[in-house]
């Protein structure tokens, strides 16, 4: 029986276009005024210096900076600048620059499995921070309070079945009882390999493949308990 739903946020809950090209261009933007004006806040330094442990030969902030840039034009997901990216996209949701995009039926299947008394949990690339900004900046309000946690690549990679095991430690649940929702494979793939269960979302522009993973279009698809 399932009694948690963890799920993916680009192209799951949310558009690939939205994070392509809203948020990625938004970040690159303004990452170099950004890393130039904040370099010596503490918790900016630190990802810095994480940041170029990564980049192997940046050199000097220029060559980082382009590194980074080099990164989000790649969608490599680096912890350090996904980490970056959330406070400069802390700004742009400030400044109303954009809201957070989510589908209708993902918000309002989310409010309903929440009501019934699912456990409901975000896994995303997205630091954990981007993540809490998305939800709770939406047309529908502020989606935060339905979920019970937020997981990102601290935890580990997306597409390593180790991480899914350390999420189930985490949330308290056998991986079984854990419903995973994703629009890529490899990530199906890494938490089916760690016993959660999983269905693929084929949202606009996702085209696959999905392998033997169950696929829905949306969440109205998505039938973890009898309603
Ligand atoms: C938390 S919103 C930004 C999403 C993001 O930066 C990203 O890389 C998307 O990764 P996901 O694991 O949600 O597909
Ligand atoms: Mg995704």
């Amino acid at each position: 029986m399932i009694k948690a739903i963890l799920t993916d946020i680009e192209g799951t809950t949310s558009s690939l276009s939205f994070v392509k090209d809203v948020l990625f261009p938004y970040a690159a933007e303004r990452l170099p005024d950004f890393v130039r004006a904040h370099r010596d806040d503490p918790q900016v330094a630190q990802l810095l210096e994480d940041a170029r442990a990564v980049a192997d030969g940046a050199g000097d902030e220029d060559a980082l900076i382009a590194a980074m840039l080099d990164w989000i034009a790649t969608d490599r997901k680096i912890t350090p600048l996904k980490a970056l990216q959330g406070l400069i996209w802390e700004e742009g949701y400030a400044r109303g620059a954009f809201r957070g995009h989510i589908y209708e039926d993902a918000a309002r299947r989310l409010r309903d499995w929440h009501g019934a008394g699912l456990r409901l949990y975000v896994y995303s690339s997205g630091s954990v921070h981007a993540q809490k900004l998305l939800f709770g900046h939406t047309d529908y309000g502020d989606l935060t309070p339905v979920f019970a946690g937020f997981f990102d690549t601290r935890i580990g990679g997306k597409r390593e079945p180790e991480s899914y095991r350390a999420i189930a430690a985490e949330i308290g649940l056998p991986p079984g009882e854990i419903l995973f929702l994703s629009d890529i494979r490899e990530e199906l793939d890494a938490a089916q390999d760690a016993g959660m269960e999983t269905i693929a979302l084929r949202r606009e522009g996702v085209t696959g493949p999905f392998g033997e993973h169950p696929v829905v279009d949306d969440f109205d698809g998505v039938r973890p308990i009898e309603d």
